[in-house]
């Protein structure tokens, strides 16, 4: 036993274990020379024999040294390090595509509906969302997963909706970030089989104007259809609300 286990292999080790899985296939082997390997990995002949033999005793590869070379296989336990580097970058790259969240339908002021007909507004939303929204706002007590949550889409690219002013008074800006719509809390199948109601509306928006009324745990969607006739929806129903990430 040498000691040297999976997880104690540097990043230069892990480096090179990547570069071998690149150049052949997981399943097979390769012959590999010190020198061509030396140079994939932008180092000396010396250190790329170093970084091979400490994969060996890592049980990341098995090596069989001939007279040009030598045939190397990235083992199992390689071929699952470099799957939890994978897992990583998933994480890294996935996590911000898409936000779900869960809460469920309820009244709000009555005061959506007038600021969605504004023509300030309403113009915006025709050339920025490409509709015309219905008057209103669906409003959504998000649960309190949700609300800390909710707080990622701080990180998406939103459509900005500009603020704007009449004689009157000022009107603040607003935020849109493209949504799905489900009818149910996310978990159940979905039954589309007879009912009146569709389970999901694709082309929505969740809503955030910077002056607003409600807190943090109300959500607010609006969208070209009345979603509370499109899905069936009374205060209390359970909603599920995926925010993708637009790139
Ligand atoms: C596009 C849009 C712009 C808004 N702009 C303002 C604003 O400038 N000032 C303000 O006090 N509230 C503004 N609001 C927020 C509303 O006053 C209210 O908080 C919110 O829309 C909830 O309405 P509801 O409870 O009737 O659904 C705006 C709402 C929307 C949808
Ligand atoms: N796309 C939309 C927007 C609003 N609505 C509903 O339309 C009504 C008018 O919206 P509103 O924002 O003025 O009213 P409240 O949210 O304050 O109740 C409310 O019952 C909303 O839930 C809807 O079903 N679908
Ligand atoms: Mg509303």
């Amino acid at each position: 036993m040498s000691g040297i286990t999976a997880s104690s292999v540097g990043h230069a080790e892990l480096a090179t274990l990547k570069a071998l899985a690149l150049s052949g296939d997981l399943d097979g082997d390769q012959k590999v020379s010190c020198s061509a390997l030396a140079d994939r990995l932008d180092a000396s002949t010396q250190t790329a024999s170093r970084r091979l033999q400490r994969l060996e005793e890592a049980d990341l590869v098995d090596r069989e040294i001939v007279s040009d070379g030598q045939w190397v296989t990235v083992t199992e336990a390689g071929e699952r390090a470099l799957q939890r580097e994978y897992a990583d970058y998933r994480r890294i790259f996935e996590r911000d595509a898409s936000v779900e969240l869960h809460g469920s339908i309820t009244s709000g002021m009555g005061e959506g509906r007038h600021y969605i007909s504004l023509p300030g507004y309403m113009r915006q939303f025709e050339d920025r969302l490409g509709y015309e929204p219905f008057l209103g706002t669906l409003n959504v007590e998000l649960g309190e997963e949700s609300v800390r949550e909710r707080g990622r889409l701080s990180s998406f690219e939103p459509v900005t909706i500009d603020g704007w002013e009449d004689d009157e008074r000022t009107y603040g800006p607003a935020y849109c970030y493209p949504a799905a719509v489900e009818a149910g809390d996310g978990s159940e199948a979905t039954a589309s089989d007879g009912g009146e109601a569709a389970s999901r509306f694709e082309d929505a928006h969740v809503i955030t104007p910077e002056r607003t009324h409600h807190g943090d745990d109300q959500l607010e969607i609006i969208a070209p259809v009345k979603l509370r006739d499109e899905l069936g929806l009374e205060d209390g129903s359970p909603l599920t609300i995926h925010v993708t990430e637009q790139r």
